[in-house]
């Protein structure tokens, strides 16, 4: 598991270990240099380097670094931006040391005397300490000026922490922002690197120890799943055992014109290695539902080519015995079928997942959900999100973490917003999954999440291990048919067939 720190928390435990335990500030920052190092080391092993710092503790790792290299014999040109006065005291101590060394660092104060500091073609990479997260405005006047000139040199910039102009709590850029080659980040991630548009900044992501051994009193901010923690949440295949050891999942999704999303859902769902899967749907398209051999079909009573409420007494027949409902996907518009999902929710005691047309739907009639004695998983899109919490659509893209805080929050279900990055939320922390590609962005593709979140739920998953174990799987066949396929070609099927390669490399990472 990878910890995700809000700016503050690592301030906290920044400050923890140097008042608790006698960690001298300046060792962390000297440790965040030296990790620095070892990243500029990967990507930049020759080359000379132009450092760009600030008066604050990320200045400081700024100038460690350039120190660091010089003491190697590598070129290093150094400035600092900002007011003398303001300078933390780490920040000078490392300056004095690099003076000391034999490096005067230039300041700047307009940019005439940055154009005479600058000259991209000396120099072979850019390293940004010019804010970190501590950054709590946006980049205004000679830093905005540094920081756009420094994008325009198309020298490759590595970011320390966090690119200057990011908010680390957010993601958030107002202004100009660092576009970085890649960032090393300090310890923990910081969410402001996993949300757009902070991660379009970010380049690619290294995080590396500074030996902070504290925990966060209130415990971390966030996680993120990683193979190994995916592969030891779901519950291995045993000799000794059945279809029904590994969950029946009843699919209730299509209508006239989409029976072909509950069709993906329900394939999924098998995929995702679920003994059973029965596809409910409209009777009058029963023969359609039952393309795929190795799915039951339920054909139920309908109103037009779609569920409604006549389709109770059928949905709730199917739903005896099933251990998770998939709930969602190509219902249509039918306004009868919010009845419908209302009395599957209020009557049937096991877990559920929501998605899509099933969603909008219940716009305004999802409260205590949290009370039902078997989980639900909400999975919106930004869109559908903002429907749910009567939000803008820019308020839940700018601030996906407060949305699925507030969709849990009202509903009692854990939530899940799909995008770039998903962001979980349900009892406990926020979860973050950064994988999966734009090559997703296809019919049918939030259909095949959900199916997967559907048979975790029913191979006994809770709410909050089955939507982030799902999104997981998700993302990584994605990569996977990306890989084979390329992205603009990869349909929602080919992530079906992928899962099981993405199950292999789950196996490899636990062995
Ligand atoms: N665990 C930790 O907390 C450690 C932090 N370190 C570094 O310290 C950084 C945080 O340092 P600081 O808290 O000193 O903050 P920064 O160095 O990010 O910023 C310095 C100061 O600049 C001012 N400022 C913020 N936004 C501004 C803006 N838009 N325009 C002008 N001034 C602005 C603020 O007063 C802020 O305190 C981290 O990102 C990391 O690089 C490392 O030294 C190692 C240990
Ligand atoms: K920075």
């Amino acid at each position: 598991m990878r910890y995700v720190v809000m700016p503050e928390t690592m301030k906290e435990l920044d400050g923890r270990a140097v008042r608790e335990a006698g960690m001298p500030s300046m060792v962390l920052m000297e440790n965040a240099a030296a990790a620095a190092e070892g990243v500029l080391e990967e990507l930049h092993p020759m080359g000379r380097g132009w450092f760009v710092c600030g008066t604050g503790n990320n200045g400081g790792d700024g100038l460690a670094l350039a120190r660091r290299l010089h003491t190697r014999g590598r070129q290093v040109f150094v400035a600092v931006a900002g007011r003398e006065e303001r300078m933390s005291p780490d920040c000078r101590q490392n300056m004095n040391i690099l003076m000391h060394a034999g490096i005067s660092p230039v300041w700047i104060g307009d940019m005439e005397e940055w154009k005479r500091f600058f000259n991209p073609q000396a120099g072979d990479f850019l390293v940004d300490g010019l804010f970190g997260t501590g950054l709590d405005r946006p980049l205004e006047g000679i830093y905005g000026e540094i920081v756009s000139a420094m994008n325009a040199s198309e020298l490759p910039i590595l970011a320390l922490d966090i690119p200057s102009g990011v908010f680390g709590a957010s993601g958030q850029v107002e202004g100009d922002a660092v576009q970085a080659e890649a960032t090393v980040t300090f310890e923990h991630m910081k969410p402001g690197l996993l949300l757009y548009p902070g991660r379009a900044y970010a380049g690619q992501l290294f995080v590396r120890p500074i030996g902070l051994f504290v925990q966060p009193e209130e415990g971390f901010d966030g996680r993120m799943w990683e193979a190994e923690d995916v592969a030891s949440a779901i519950p291995p295949r045993t000799n000794n055992s059945h279809k029904n050891s590994y969950g029946s999942v009843g699919v209730i999704a299509g209508s006239l014109g989409m029976m072909g999303a509950g069709r993906l859902a329900a394939l999924s769902a098998l995929r995702a290695g679920a003994g059973l899967v029965t596809l409910a749907c409209p009777r009058s398209l029963q023969p359609e539902a039952a393309f795929d051999r190795e799915i039951m079909t339920w054909p139920c009573a309908e109103e037009n080519g779609s569920f409604g409420m006549t389709s109770l007494e059928d949905v709730l027949a199917m739903a005896e015995g099933k251990d998770a409902l998939v709930i969602g996907p190509g219902l249509g518009k039918n306004p009868s079928i919010r009845m419908l999902i209302r009395n599957i929710l209020d009557n049937i005691q096991i877990p559920i997942i929501l998605d899509a047309d099933g969603l909008n739907q219940m716009t305004g009639d999802l409260k205590n959900l949290g009370d039902r004695g078997a989980p639900v998983v909400l999975t919106p899109h930004p869109g559908e999100m903002a429907r749910l919490l009567s939000w803008k659509a820019a308020e839940v893209v700018m601030d996906p973490i407060a949305a699925v805080e507030a969709l849990h929050q009202q509903t009692g279900a854990t939530a899940l917003i799909k995008g770039s990055t998903t962001v979980i939320k349900g009892r406990g922390i926020i979860n973050y999954h950064m994988g999966g590609n734009p090559g997703m962005a296809t019919a049918g593709s939030g259909d095949v999440l959900s199916g997967i979140i559907g048979a975790l739920l029913a191979r006994g998953l809770d709410g909050v291990k089955a939507a982030c174990c799902g999104a997981f799987l998700h993302g990584l066949a994605g990569d996977m048919a990306a890989a084979e396929l390329g992205m603009d070609a990869m349909i929602a099927s080919d992530i079906i067939a992928h899962l099981a390669g993405a199950y292999q490399k789950l196996a490899e990472a636990y062995s």
